[in-house]
């Protein structure tokens, strides 16, 4: 068995982004490890979001807090700078959208950032086995990216299987459509150890409650 780490990580493209610092502190307060930090740019993904002013806010207002960014972009490379500067923890960004991830995740690494590597769900895992044990994270993505609120590809769970098997030290993101029952044990019973969470986290009633459930989850599988 892997001795991986649960990490809980809300995703703020559920919270509102009119009052963002307090409901990512409010996050931090009730449990959670990570914030999730998802940046669409309109092109790769057909939504927009935020960008590195935002994230540099969030620094601003949260100086201890990890910001886990994923990257939904065309070209990656081109706002590794600014998100460094920003003050981003972690940089995630697709396979699908550079020709050589692994110059990237040392460009990364130079700026003094994690580095994550994200697959849609058609990517085949192959994509990033040359290069996982240099990345810090590898996402597989549980919807296509784009928009919160989707539901749960468990389809994608060979991916998160593999990647557990290969690399037992990796950390493994799930992200889109998980919450509570089903969708987090069958991702946590693959492998998985990084839960992002958005909808089933912020609209929930009991978020605290959530974020321990899934925990849970996750726990019960290590
Ligand atoms: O990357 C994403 C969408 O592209 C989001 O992180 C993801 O969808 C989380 O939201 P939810 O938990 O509501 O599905
Ligand atoms: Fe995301």
């Amino acid at each position: 068995m892997s001795k991986v780490q649960a990490v809980i990580a809300p995703s703020l493209l559920a919270a509102d982004f009119g009052i963002l610092a307090q409901e990512a502190q409010k996050v931090l307060d009730m449990g959670a490890d990570t914030l999730h930090v998802d940046v669409m740019d309109g092109h790769f993904v057909p939504n927009m979001s935020i960008g590195a002013p935002v994230v540099k806010c969030l620094r601003k207002h949260l100086p201890n807090a990890f910001l886990d960014c994923h990257l939904m972009v065309s070209d990656p490379e081109k706002w590794v700078v600014d998100f460094a500067k920003a003050g981003a923890s972690n940089y995630t960004f697709h396979v699908e959208a550079h020709n050589d991830p692994a110059a990237l995740i040392d460009k990364i690494h130079s700026l003094g950032m994690k580095a994550g590597v994200a697959l849609k769900p058609a990517t085949p895992v192959e994509s990033v086995l040359p290069f996982a044990e240099k990345a810090d994270l590898i996402l597989i993505m549980t919807v296509e990216p784009g928009f919160g609120g989707q539901s749960f590809m468990g389809s994608v769970m060979p991916k998160v299987k593999t990647l557990r098997e290969k690399f037992p030290l990796l950390n493994v993101q799930v992200d889109g459509g998980l919450g509570l029952g089903e969708t987090v044990e069958t991702a946590a019973a693959a492998g998985a150890n990084v839960i992002v969470a958005g909808t089933s986290v912020f609209a929930s009633s009991d978020p605290a409650a959530v974020i321990l459930g899934l925990r849970n989850a996750v726990n019960s599988r290590m």
